[in-house]
């Protein structure tokens, strides 16, 4: 995997814009249950960290992908991507690069777009925990960047209804949590990745949180912190993230319909 011509488009400022794609695969996945860390774990027999690399690297905008390997993991990152192909194209030479992560996926995030050059316009991020975004999925969220939107997010209608709680935490762990409230779903949305932002606007944000000590479970609501606009394109089924064991039965399930449908 090596570095190839830009496959950006030209912005109107007449430099090339390139797009890459910052990949956290530094968890755990305790939800998961025991073993090792969750992006290594396979599905069909291939790393699920390697689904989702060859997701973002099939997009035809993707020129450079950053692995955010798990803190003491990297090199055994660098050697799994070696060894196995990035896509069936001989022509495929994405660069991939991988740098350790940190404690939370925040900071893991943080590390990966510090490993992004300067000469990138659009940045996606994109959690190695879902394996199966379609590329469609990949170039609406790139689209809409370049289309001059300065961060984009994925997302589906609810199917559930959601409410809102008052959790019962230390010695009342465990007791029934009062309902305080019933948001109205037809204003909600599940939020997916890949999350695309101009590059700037994405640094900023992350140096704010940084600074203020603030987390926040995803990268889009850094930025609503700055003042900035989010704006919402369809996500897609297929995007779901594998947290639960019942999310790698689908994640199998997936697969073999798209081997049955198309040979993949
Ligand atoms: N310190 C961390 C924590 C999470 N992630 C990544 O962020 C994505 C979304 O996180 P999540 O699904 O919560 O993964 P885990 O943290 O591994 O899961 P869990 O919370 O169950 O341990 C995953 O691709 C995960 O590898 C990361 O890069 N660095
Ligand atoms: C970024 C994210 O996938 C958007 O839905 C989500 O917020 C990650 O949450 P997690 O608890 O780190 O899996």
């Amino acid at each position: 995997m090596s570095a190839r011509p830009d496959r950006g488009d030209s912005a109107a400022s007449g430099r090339p814009a390139r797009t890459a794609a910052v990949i956290p695969a530094a968890g755990r996945g305790v939800r998961l249950g025991p073993g090792a860390p969750k992006a290594l774990r396979p599905l069909n027999g291939t790393p699920m960290l390697v689904h989702a690399v060859r997701a973002m690297a099939g997009s035809r905008s993707v020129s450079l992908v950053v692995v955010v390997a798990p803190p003491d993991g990297a090199d055994e990152v660098r050697r799994l991507l070696d060894a196995y192909p990035l896509s069936g194209s001989l022509t495929d030479t994405t660069e991939v690069v991988v740098v350790p992560g940190g404690e939370t996926r925040q900071e893991s995030v943080r590390k990966g777009l510090a490993a992004v050059p300067e000469t990138v316009t659009t940045v996606l991020v994109h959690d190695a925990a879902r394996p199966l975004v379609p590329v469609d999925t990949v170039d609406a969220v790139v689209a809409a960047v370049r289309d001059g939107a300065p961060a984009v997010v994925p997302a589906l209608p609810l199917s559930d209804t959601v409410k809102q709680v008052e959790p019962r935490i230390g010695e009342r762990a465990g007791e029934p949590e009062p309902v305080v409230g019933t948001p109205e779903r037809a204003l909600l949305r599940a939020v997916q990745t890949p999350q695309g932002f101009d590059r700037a606007t994405l640094v900023a944000a992350h140096e704010k949180v940084a600074l203020e000590g603030e987390g926040a479970t995803d990268d889009a609501g850094m930025v609503e912190r700055l003042g900035v606009e989010v704006v919402v394109v369809p996500g897609h089924e297929e995007a779901f993230k594998v947290t639960r064991p019942l999310d790698l039965v689908l994640a199998e399930a997936v697969l073999a319909r798209r081997r049955a449908n198309d040979g993949f």
